[in-house]
């Protein structure tokens, strides 16, 4: 059996609808939802390794109910910040509540940081430094530090089968990427990379996304087989069609993907 990626969350740090925002994105992400997106975050269903979601932002629940999940037991963080882990603390209670304990990988760094703002997770939650690499079933998983320009740094995730040599990567949250931390990119099935807005236009210094026409030429150049774009704004509107590349596609809430085929 294959493994499955499915997108439980597509959206940027404030999600969308933005709560101030009446743009037309907004607008209709309240009234039918088609773009309603939750904070970025994936989970892997894989035959061997069980259900492992990749970021765990405040909307953990209601992606969680959305999906029809009842419990994750692991987790791997791509940084501390609110919108990949501010749903820690639930997941935390729901292991308490579950008496299970959660698993949750992430560099060290990231470990200091999200045991420092939420110092009581570790009494349900272990953490384990995925700074070295580790094996996920048949993946072999490595993290390395990515560039998140004005925002400072986040980690990205590739994922190598021991048996298939198939290998995908999570990188839903960088810009401006250094020749070393485009590296690990190289040669991959599937890349799924963070793309919030279509063209963002304010000053490069003050950004930490790419956007979308950034990562059309990453894609040029690294050549993944196929690509998908999260962690979408309101800039991005999915009742539009968009000229894409027929090997890219926006990620939407749902969307699953076999990591394995082709
Ligand atoms: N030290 C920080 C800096 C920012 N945040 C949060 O990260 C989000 C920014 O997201 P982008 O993907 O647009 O860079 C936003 O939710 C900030 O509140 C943080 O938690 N810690």
């Amino acid at each position: 059996m294959t493994a499955t990626l499915r997108f439980l969350g597509t959206g940027d740090a404030m999600g969308v609808p933005r709560v101030y925002c009446d743009c037309a994105v907004c607008t209709e992400a309240r009234a039918t939802g088609v773009n309603r997106r939750f904070r970025s975050a994936v989970l892997i269903d894989d035959p061997e390794a069980g259900h492992i979601m990749i970021d765990c932002g405040p909307d953990w629940g209601r992606m969680m109910e959305t999906a029809g999940l009842r419990f994750a037991e692991r987790m791997l963080l791509t940084h501390g910040h609110y919108d990949h882990i501010g749903g820690l603390p639930e997941w935390a209670d729901a292991c308490r509540w579950q008496e299970r304990r959660g698993v949750a990988y992430a560099p060290e760094v990231t470990i200091a940081e999200v045991t420092a703002r939420f110092p009581w997770l570790s009494r349900t939650i272990e953490f384990r430094p995925a700074d070295g690499g580790f094996r996920l079933g048949g993946w072999n998983v490595r993290a390395w530090r990515v560039n998140h320009g004005h925002n400072g740094y986040a980690h990205a995730y590739r994922f190598d089968h021991a048996e298939t040599g198939w290998s995908w990567a999570y990188c839903p949250d960088a810009i401006g990427l250094s020749e070393a931390e485009k590296a690990p990119l190289a040669g991959l099935d599937l890349l799924v990379l963070g793309t919030s807005f279509w063209h963002e236009t304010i000053p490069y210094e003050r950004r930490s996304v790419h956007d979308v026409v950034e990562a059309l030429e990453l894609l040029r150049e690294l050549k993944p087989r196929a690509a998908v774009f999260t962690h979408l704004s309101h800039d991005i509107d999915l009742t539009r069609r968009y000229e894409l590349p027929e090997s890219v596609r926006f990620a939407e809430t749902g969307l699953r993907i076999r990591l394995g085929d082709g």
